[in-house]
């Protein structure tokens, strides 16, 4: 079997798999349609193609993901590379997005941290600072969620042993999470 056909079959598998988190993906964009609903934002980061998909994510949010309706309140806190290397040299990486979280963050606000390993220090301490600040946390890991699992309200563990392939879950997961935001709005 050549390397694309393997890789394809692979990616099928992981969705097969993936199947098992329809209920928490349901439950994840219901807490997005009432937070945007209600005025609230949604923050999202992660590091390389998490930041990525963070910010592919916050632009469907502002702008519009498929149908013309009001812009709604989203942020990459990935983007800024003014605030990422000034609160990186002068606090440490591990505090870029946690210092962004208690700058920008209000009750009733998302946080979508997103680590296929879980583990990333910078996103756990968001994680710490959104749930100081009385915001929901959505994660979107792989690998059984790593330290990520017990730390968000729900935690999207996508069953890939491949981060390529756990990236590939979790932009369908995002693409599916804000068209049920903007459904009816
Ligand atoms: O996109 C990829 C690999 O597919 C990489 O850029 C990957 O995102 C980086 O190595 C990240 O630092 C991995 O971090 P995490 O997903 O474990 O939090
Ligand atoms: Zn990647």
């Amino acid at each position: 079997m050549s390397l694309v056909t393997q890789r394809m079959k692979d990616h099928a598998a992981v969705l097969e798999a993936t199947m098992d988190l329809i209920p928490d993906i349901e439950k994840a964009g219901a807490l997005f349609k009432e937070a945007l609903a209600s005025g609230h934002k949604i923050l999202f980061c992660g590091n390389g193609g998490s930041a990525a998909d963070s910010q592919h994510l916050a632009a469907e949010i502002v702008g519009r993901f498929q149908k013309e309706r009001r812009p709604f309140p989203a942020l990459a806190l990935t983007v800024d590379t003014s605030i990422l290397t000034a609160v990186g040299n002068d606090y440490g990486f591990d505090t870029v997005f946690a210092r962004q979280v208690r700058a920008l963050g209000e009750k009733g606000d998302i946080l979508v941290g997103i680590s296929t390993s879980g583990n990333s220090q910078n996103v756990l301490e968001a994680i710490e600072a959104a749930r100081e600040k009385g915001l929901t946390v959505i994660g979107m890991t792989a690998y059984g969620g790593g330290k990520m699992k017990e730390a968000c309200d729900i935690c999207l563990s996508v069953p890939a042993k491949v981060t390529a392939r756990a990236q590939e879950m979790h932009i369908m997961i995002g693409h599916i999470l804000c068209e049920i935001a903007e459904e009816d709005m």
